[in-house]
């Protein structure tokens, strides 16, 4: 039996650039990690089959659709084993379609827990390259701490960090679909006339005053400097948010922001305390399911236990 823990993800810095040929748009994607995560334990069975614990649990796919499903088979194929058997048991945290990357989590931790379970011994360049195939976000999350994500989000570059940072993460009900808020970004740019071609959007990039900030651990400085190219979308697709945005910056946070493509927001809080407090404000304000406090950064995808 192989257990492995694996962060959620909130973007500090998300710039999208223009729609590329190919429907993927080009990224300056600040990755940050965060304690909030899932489990995933591997097991030895017959083929590969899933269960999932949690309270979203009845929002995730069991067939071969799940990240996690489609991450074992990826890496039996890779190494030529015909007939893969585990089963995946998923301990859920991360909400579900939230903007957190918790499917993509979810695709990291199996890859690392069959690796184990099979004793394939799978370098990390390599993982990474069948992570890259999952998704997008897929890569970070084996990686952790910050990085930047160039291309898709796939190109990854480790970030200096100092200290840790203290978040609040507000759950919606119900998710929104990544693509779905890709193509409103795009409605957006195309009605206000900016068009949304890679030809008509400059490629995005790293703000040096993002960078500036996680490298001296200064929240107040980070809180500054924190956008997300998709939140206009988000809020576009679900107003309601702006409400949610507006309860945490009531009681507190140094920043407000959606988490990715959302529907979960992102607040930053100076400390623990902070974040508790902003937390129980959140749950009391009506504008969310929950919420959750939680700090970062944290390692990426990592074998926590293991048994024969
Ligand atoms: C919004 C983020 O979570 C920020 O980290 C990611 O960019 C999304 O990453 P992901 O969920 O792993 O996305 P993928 O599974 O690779 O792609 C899902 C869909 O999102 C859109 N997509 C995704 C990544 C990207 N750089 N441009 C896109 O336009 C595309 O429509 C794509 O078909
Ligand atoms: N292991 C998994 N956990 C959750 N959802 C999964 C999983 N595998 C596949 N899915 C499917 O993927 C959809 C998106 O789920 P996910 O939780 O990854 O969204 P997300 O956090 O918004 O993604 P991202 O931030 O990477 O764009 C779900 O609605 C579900 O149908």
């Amino acid at each position: 039996m192989v257990t492995v823990r694996v962060p959620a993800k909130v973007n500090v810095q998300l710039g999208v650039g223009g729609v590329r040929p190919d429907g993927y748009h080009d990224l300056a994607n600040v990755f940050f990690a965060v304690a909030l995560g899932d489990q995933v334990t591997a097991t030895p069975g017959t083929g590969v089959t899933l269960s999932c614990d949690g309270p979203d649990a009845a929002a995730v796919p069991l067939d071969d659709s799940n990240l996690a499903a489609r991450a074992a088979r990826l890496l039996a194929a890779r190494h030529g084993l015909a007939e893969p058997g585990v089963h995946l048991h998923i301990d859920k945290a991360i909400p579900v379609a939230g903007g957190m990357a918790g499917g993509s989590a979810d695709g990291a931790a199996a890859l690392l827990a069959c690796d184990a379970l099979w004793g394939l011994d799978t370098p990390l360049p390599v993982l990474l390259e069948l992570a890259a195939e999952l998704g997008s976000d897929v890569p970070f999350a084996l990686l952790g701490g910050v990085a930047l994500g160039r291309g898709r989000g796939e190109l990854l570059e480790p970030l200096p960090v100092a200290g840790t940072f203290h978040w609040v993460f507000a759950v919606a009900d119900g998710g929104l679909s990544t693509p779905a808020v890709f193509r409103e970004c795009d409605r957006l740019r195309e009605e206000s006339g900016l068009g949304s071609s890679i030809d008509q959007v400059p490629t995005p990039d790293a703000d040096p005053a993002l960078l500036a900030a996680l490298a001296d651990g200064d929240p107040v400085a980070l809180a500054a400097a924190l956008a997300n190219d998709l939140q206009a979308a988000a809020v576009s697709l679900r107003p309601s948010l702006a409400d949610t945005l507006h309860a945490g910056t009531e009681a507190g946070a140094l920043a407000a922001l959606v988490s990715g493509s959302g529907p979960t927001c992102a607040f930053l809080a100076k400390d623990a305390d902070a974040a508790a407090h902003i937390a129980a404000a959140l749950r009391a304000s009506g504008t969310c399911r929950t919420a959750h406090p939680t700090h970062g950064p944290v390692p990426g995808a990592r074998v926590v236990h293991t048994s024969a």
